[in-house]
């Protein structure tokens, strides 16, 4: 079952409204640990050997790719999916546990279609599975949804249905809040509102965990960023630190024919990417990549610009299907992106 997404959630744990300090919560104040974890559907490799450890009252975003493994990882952390190796543990105990103490809200991307109530019955049905959920009110202000709180669930926009997902997910007052690509139905406005509403959530020491493919959601919105490419971990930590060692230069320029294989050795360069006659080569020494392109004399339409959030991530995951004519040529050394939460 998906915790936290339909009226039928199993009944929560008892514990307070009131703020709460973090330390406690997991004893030893972790709230999620992967331990080796991999997992398989038949011959693909989702998840790769994940270890990762996300401490009460973080907010962790794991960022990447389409198919990078995300929503794999999640499913696993909510005890929905059973690792293939490895062990998951959420407040030092299994997963389903956790769920069915009431201590895990949920919002994942493929949400159970809602019933013909109103926003508040639906969610009032949700808490009083919970001994001592969040007050409806409380939750549905929370997740922007005061003015719709009388409306039937069947009769909202895609943003506002999602709103409710994510008051259903607040509902039974979990310790830990799971969002699978929380904003993807959001327009501008939504997507501000609903980050107020989270952090809001985050502020009484909730742990919170959230999947998206922006950088910049996830450098805005949460202390560490986990950055997952083919189901392995590549990068760990704060945004800042995350651009600051992927982040470097970009310097494209028109090819003109020119073969891009000697690109990947030129020096400070760690990717190389061709869209059309362009190359584009994202390095970590501008002035010698320049130089050596001069001394090949490909300078025609060369640009230098600094590395955008984008550009980091891209440094550090890998294209899906990656061809002759695209090639990325990622080199960099993972394990000295992370660094120590
Ligand atoms: N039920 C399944 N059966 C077979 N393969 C699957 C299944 N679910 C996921 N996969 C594959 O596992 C890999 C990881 O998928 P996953 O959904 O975890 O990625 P993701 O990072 O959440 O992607 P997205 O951002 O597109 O939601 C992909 O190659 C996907 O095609």
């Amino acid at each position: 079952m998906t915790p936290g997404t339909t009226p039928e959630t199993t009944p929560g744990r008892a514990r307070q409204t009131a703020q709460v300090s973090p330390v406690g919560r997991g004893g030893d104040g972790t709230a999620v640990a992967f331990s080796g974890v991999t997992r398989s559907y038949g011959a693909v490799r989702a998840v790769d050997g994940i270890d990762l450890r996300i401490a009460a009252g973080e907010t962790v975003a794991l960022l990447g790719r389409n198919g990078a493994g995300k929503s794999t990882t999640l499913n696993m952390l909510l005890g929905l999916l059973p690792p293939s190796s490895g062990t998951v543990r959420l407040f030092g105990g299994e997963p389903e546990t956790a769920v069915r103490a009431g201590r895990v809200g949920a919002m994942l991307q493929d949400g159970k279609a809602i019933p013909r109530v109103t926003v508040r019955e639906l969610v009032g049905f949700v808490a009083a599975t919970y001994p001592r959920p969040m007050d409806v009110a409380e939750a549905l202000e929370l997740a922007g949804l005061a003015e719709f709180a009388g409306r039937r669930v069947d009769r909202l926009s895609g943003g506002q249905a999602q709103r409710v997902r994510f008051a259903v997910a607040l509902a039974g007052n979990p310790d830990l809040l799971v969002l699978d690509e929380p904003t993807a139905a959001l327009d501008v406005e939504a997507r501000r509102t609903f980050w107020r509403a989270m952090r809001a959530y985050a502020r009484r020491g909730n742990t919170i965990v959230f999947s998206t493919h922006y950088l910049e959601e996830a450098d805005d919105h949460a202390d560490r960023i986990v950055v997952i490419d083919r189901g392995r971990v590549v990068a760990d930590g704060s945004g800042e630190a995350i651009k600051r060692r992927a982040g470097g230069s970009l310097v494209s320029f028109d090819l003109a024919g020119a073969p891009t294989a000697p690109l990947s050795t030129l020096p400070g360069v760690h990717s190389v990417e061709v869209r059309g006659d362009r190359a584009l080569l994202r390095t970590a020494d501008s002035d010698a990549t320049v130089l050596a392109l001069a001394g090949l004399g490909l300078v025609r339409g060369l640009e230098v610009t600094a590395a955008s959030l984008e550009d980091a991530f891209l440094t550090l995951t890998s294209p899906d299907g990656a061809n002759a004519d695209a090639p990325n040529h990622d080199a960099p050394n993972h394990d000295a992106l992370k660094e120590t939460a």
